[in-house]
């Protein structure tokens, strides 16, 4: 493989930074790094750059550029900073386009609205994770690449052959990775441009085990039933608990539901659980702080009888 790039980080966090973008598909273990004054440059493989994940990018890789986060080819500043967004694509040959948000993620569809600071005047670009791709659309349907490696977490808990329903599929993440060893997966969403996103997503990865469906996930056991599942995907962090009733008549004893939420203490959701699942086990994690007083957590949650 052709060295092309170099992941340049301080060498106390060199060897961390190396063994994450290996698990992260953009570094390769052949490729050696080398010491320059007091950096590590660890080469990486110029189509995966786009794979590295947000939090690797803001955390080990660019000290000296403005922070910000790459989504495929596009970089989001956490600034209206436009002589920092120059300087990042010029820093960054895969990036063809640095915006601002000028809106949190609003809406029923999590979606925000942005500046173009530099570049292409586009919000569309592909995304690549795990040897998978997928097209993506910022203003039009809702994608974080910080769930990466949640989504690798899930794959390799997963049996083959499983039925899988995801609730709030957005493009498709969970269901594109996932559906190399599912039977079957039923990848549904309420906005259109997603499930549209989706579509491309598929066929994209050659995959024909995965169903996209536009419809609100209040409906979906009506839709469904008597359907069950080996693994249902929760994820709508703002209000996903709210849906727990939705899912219960689509499970059975095996089922796990994995619902992701932002909480403000542990233990936030387990009354609702227990509520609608009176036999289950819960596991909590905690994924990443979200704010002072709040996380982004993940509850799997086994259904047992
Ligand atoms: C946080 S995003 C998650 C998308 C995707 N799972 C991902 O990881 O990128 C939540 C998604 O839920 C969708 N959504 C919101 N309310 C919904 C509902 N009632 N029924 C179905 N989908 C809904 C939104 O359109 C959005 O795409």
């Amino acid at each position: 493989m052709k060295e092309q790039w170099c992941l340049r980080v301080p060498v106390r966090d060199g060897e961390a930074a190396r063994r994450n973008a290996i698990i992260e598909g953009v570094a390769d273990r052949s490729l050696r790094p080398r010491v320059e004054d007091e950096y590590l440059l660890i080469p990486v493989l110029f189509e995966c750059v786009g794979a590295v994940t947000a939090e690797f990018v803001e955390n080990q890789a660019v000290e000296e550029l403005p922070r910000h986060e790459q989504i495929g080819g596009i970089v989001v500043l956490q600034d209206d900073d436009t002589l920092g967004a120059e300087k990042i694509l010029a820093a960054r040959p895969s990036a063809h386009t640095a915006l601002f948000a000028t809106s949190p993620v609003e809406g029923e569809f999590r979606t925000k609205t942005f500046k173009v600071l530099a570049g292409s005047d586009t919000t569309e670009t592909m995304y690549h994770e795990y040897g998978r791709r997928m097209k993506i659309d910022l203003t039009a349907a809702y994608f974080s690449a910080r769930l990466a490696n949640e989504r690798q977490r899930i794959l390799s808990q997963m049996k083959t052959n499983e039925k899988i329903l995801d609730m709030f599929a957005g493009v498709g993440p969970f269901p594109v990775m996932l559906g190399e060893r599912a039977g079957l997966v039923i990848a549904n969403d309420l906005n259109p441009e997603a499930v549209l996103l989706m579509q491309k997503n598929i066929r994209l990865n050659h995959l024909t085990n995965v169903i996209p469906m536009l419809g609100d996930a209040k409906n979906l056991a009506e839709i469904l039933s008597p359907m069950q599942f080996d693994r249902i995907i929760m994820n709508l962090p703002m209000d996903a608990a709210a849906f727990l009733s939705a899912a219960a008549p689509l499970t059975k004893p095996g089922t796990i539901v994995h619902l992701y939420s932002l909480v403000e203490r542990e233990g936030e959701h387990n009354a609702e659980i227990f509520r609608v699942f009176q036999y289950a086990k819960v596991t909590e994690r905690v994924l990443r702080s979200y704010s002072p007083t709040s996380w982004h957590a993940v509850y799997d949650i086994e259904v047992t009888q």
